[in-house]
């Protein structure tokens, strides 16, 4: 079981729902988090449960990367918008430069969100197993 997080930016979160959507029993088993309003649509939309942090311009973002920090998450899919200014722009950049920290696959457009489901539907992401059973004591 690997722990995933969704984050869609607005016009990003129809796409983001769909995309679920078609993947949702690849998604089945794992642990979901998500930003606030991303996760209540999936959830809306799906019968999927997910652990819903603050909405991403509360510190949503923060507390995703703090798992990252911990190297606690395996897969995070984030939509972003690149064509609208977001007030929390250094929340976003700082859990992106988590990821780059700890290695953690994160896709943020579709066309990486696609080839990581599949991937994680092939049982590439075994080597985050790894990770979880021998994490070195802190
Ligand atoms: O702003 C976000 C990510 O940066 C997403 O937050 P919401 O899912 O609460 O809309």
């Amino acid at each position: 079981m690997l722990n995933i997080a969704f984050i869609a930016h607005d016009r990003k979160k129809d796409e983001m729902v769909n995309f679920i959507t078609a993947y949702e029993p690849v998604f089945e088993g794992h642990k979901l988090y998500s930003t606030g309003t991303t996760g209540k649509r999936i959830m809306d939309n799906t019968k999927l449960e997910i652990h819903r942090f603050m909405s991403g311009p509360l510190g949503g973002d923060q507390q995703i990367g703090a798992m990252v920090a911990e190297n606690k998450m395996d897969l995070i899919i984030f939509l972003r918008d690149p064509l609208m200014a977001q007030p929390h722009e250094p929340d976003i950049i700082a859990l992106l430069r988590l990821c780059d920290v700890q290695g953690i696959p994160v896709a943020t457009n579709i066309a990486t969100a696609e080839l990581l489901v599949r991937a994680l539907d092939r049982g590439d992401f075994a080597w985050r197993e790894l990770v979880h059973k021998y994490k070195p004591e802190a």
